[in-house]
């Protein structure tokens, strides 16, 4: 497997698990990059600023991977979905994140940092970047996701 160029952001409601996923990450592997695309400061920002970037980096190819981080993961999450080659996935637990990338093709995770305890959040992350998509019934779902309408 091709080592993996990780694009990453939050508000400063995700700002705290943000800077302790970019070292956790940096340490891994199977990473070749991780770009911190902000907020850099727990002062109160708004969430689109930053999820769109990293949509767009993810979209775009120049990124294989993303990771959003707000509150609740909900502001991220919406806002990155705007994008059509984005699927952003809520994940608290990590076998949720196994399903966004097995059944879902997830390209982005979305970790609600005021519900979920850091060793959860490290936890999906590992499952994020390590499950395959199964594809196979999956790939006609996740074909059908991206519209036009
Ligand atoms: O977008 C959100 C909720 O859908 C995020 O959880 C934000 O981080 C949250 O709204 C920030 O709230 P704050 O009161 O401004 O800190």
């Amino acid at each position: 497997m091709d080592k993996l160029k990780i694009a990453i952001g939050s508000d400063h409601a995700g700002f705290d698990y943000k800077q302790l996923l970019i070292p956790y990450l940096q340490g891994k592997e199977i990473i070749a990059e991780v770009k911190d695309f902000g907020t850099h400061s727990p002062d109160s920002v708004d969430y689109p600023d930053f999820a769109h970037p990293v949509a767009s980096a993810v979209e775009n190819g120049e990124f294989d991977l993303g990771i959003l981080i707000c509150g609740s993961a909900n502001g991220v999450a919406i806002t990155a979905n705007k994008h059509q080659g984005i699927r952003a996935a809520i994940c608290w637990e990590k076998e949720l994140a196994v399903l966004a990338k097995s059944h879902n093709n997830a390209n982005i995770v979305c970790i609600p940092e005021r519900f979920i305890p850091q060793e959860t959040a490290m936890e999906i992350v590992d499952a994020f970047l390590t499950t395959p998509f199964e594809g196979g019934r999956h790939a006609n779902r996740v074909g059908k996701i991206a519209c036009s309408c």
